[in-house]
Order: C-alpha cells, then sequence, then structure tokens
C-alpha cells in the first residue's frame, strides 16, 4: 500500500494554520503527523524544541542544508526555515498523513520534489484583519509584524496564480474555515483509519 498524500499548509502568518492544523491533530488522533521545521527564529514563549520547531544556529543549518540534509529551505523575515529529509520520513514511517506548514517558496520548491502532498492555502479575510489578529497573538516585535505583513501582501497575490494551490480556504469563521479543511482531507483521514482497523 502506498501511504497518505501529504498535506501542505500555507498562507501568510497569522492566516491560522497553526490554529485549524492543531485542532486537526488534536480531533483525528494518530492519522496525522506533523513534519517539524528547523528554524533559526527564537522560541515563542509556550514553543517546544523538537515538537514545534528544531530549534537551531544559522551555522548548523547551513550545514545541514548544505549535507543534502533538507528537501526545501527558505528566508523568512530574516530567519532560516526548511524542511528536513528527517522530518517527513520519521511521519511517513508511521503511515500516517504528514502536515507540512511552509511559506510560499516552500510550496515552490516542494513542487519540484516527488512528495505529491495536497496543497492548500489558507487565508485571512483582509489585510486589515489578518494585522489585527498577528497583533493580538501578541508574539512579533513591531519590526517582524511589518515584515510579515509585507510577506502576506507577496503571499496573499502569489497565490491567486492558477494551479499554485488545490484549494483556498478563507479562514473568516473559525468553525466554518475547520470544516472546510475537514471536508478536503475526509477521503485520506478514512484511508489512514481503515488501514489502522
Ligand atoms: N519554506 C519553509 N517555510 C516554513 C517552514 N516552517 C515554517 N515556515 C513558514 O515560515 C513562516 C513563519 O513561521 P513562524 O515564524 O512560525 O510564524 P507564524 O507563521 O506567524 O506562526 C510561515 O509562513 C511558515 O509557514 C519550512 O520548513 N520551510
Ligand atoms: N477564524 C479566526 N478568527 C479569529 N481569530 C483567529 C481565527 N483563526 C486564527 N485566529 C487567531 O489568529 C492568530 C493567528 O493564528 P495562527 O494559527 O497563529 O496563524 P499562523 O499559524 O498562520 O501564523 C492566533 O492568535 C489565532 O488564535
Amino acid at each position: 500500500m502506498s501511504g497518505p498524500r501529504p498535506v501542505v499548509l500555507s498562507g501568510p502568518s497569522g492566516a491560522g494554520k497553526s490554529t485549524l492544523m492543531k485542532r486537526l491533530m488534536k480531533d483525528h488522533e494518530d492519522v496525522f503527523g506533523f513534519s517539524v521545521s528547523h528554524t533559526t527564529r527564537n522560541p515563542r514563549p509556550g514553543e517546544e524544541d523538537g515538537k514545534d520547531y528544531h530549534f537551531t544556529t544559522k551555522e548548523a543549518m547551513q550545514e545541514g542544508i548544505d549535507n543534502g540534509d533538507f528537501i526545501e529551505n527558505a528566508e523568512f523575515s530574516g530567519n532560516m526555515y526548511g524542511t528536513s529529509k528527517a522530518a517527513i520520513e520519521d511521519v511517513q514511517a508511521q503511515n500516517l498523513i504528514c502536515i507540512l506548514d511552509v511559506d510560499i517558496q516552500g510550496v515552490k520548491r516542494i513542487k519540484e520534489t516527488d512528495l505529491n502532498p495536497i496543497y492548500i492555502s489558507i487565508q485571512p479575510p483582509s489585510m486589515e484583519i489578518l494585522e489585527k489578529r498577528l497583533r493580538d497573538r501578541q508574539t512579533e516585535t513591531e519590526e517582524s509584524l511589518q515584515k510579515r505583513l509585507e510577506a502576506a501582501r507577496i503571499d496573499m497575490e502569489l497565490s491567486k496564480e492558477p494551479g499554485v494551490f488545490d484549494v483556498v480556504i478563507i479562514n473568516d469563521d473559525l468553525e466554518r474555515a475547520y470544516e472546510e479543511l475537514k471536508d478536503i482531507l475526509n477521503e485520506e483521514i478514512q484511508k489512514v483509519q481503515e488501514a489502522k482497523s
């Protein structure tokens, strides 16, 4: 049996990717596995090394990239981010649906690989609402917030290009966005659940 298809979640910082993904994983125990990325940014309060990210240094990350350990990597808002081959293999070895949370550069790089995921873009209803959500989240400095808003403008433009994403979900009402996400993934979820029973 070929394993379940991975899922790429992308979209602007603050669009609601983590919120939707955490809920999906909580509601479907032992169905999804998160591809834990590497990053050089500092951990936020509550984030765990090895669970939310592998927090690392620029030097160590560059060494890994040079060694060919990453399927893709990108710079976002002044920090490095990347998906290691091991992060994906760890999840696929357990026959779980691998969820990747990557920016638009990551989406383009993954398209050059043979991963063959479902590409889902999570978009905010407007720039104004995105800015409010990012401010209310209280995780960013003013500088980092401005960089994220600039990246969001680019993301929102590029995401409109036909063929980049299989589906675009507007995360206005959280319940409705979550239902939409579940519907899209229903077939893969059922496959994993049936394989276990
Ligand atoms: N290309 C790429 N982007 C990543 C990776 N991990 C996270 N990102 C993206 O980096 C951006 C910033 O992530 P983060 O610092 O956690 O901030 P947040 O999205 O505001 O919670 C988001 O757009 C993520 O999707 C990765 O491994 N590769
Ligand atoms: N539909 C929604 N309505 C209101 N607030 C939301 C909604 N979705 C997410 N949020 C909030 O917006 C902020 C950004 O969401 P988050 O999941 O951290 O985004 P991302 O992972 O895409 O950066 C969080 O504080 C989250 O609680």
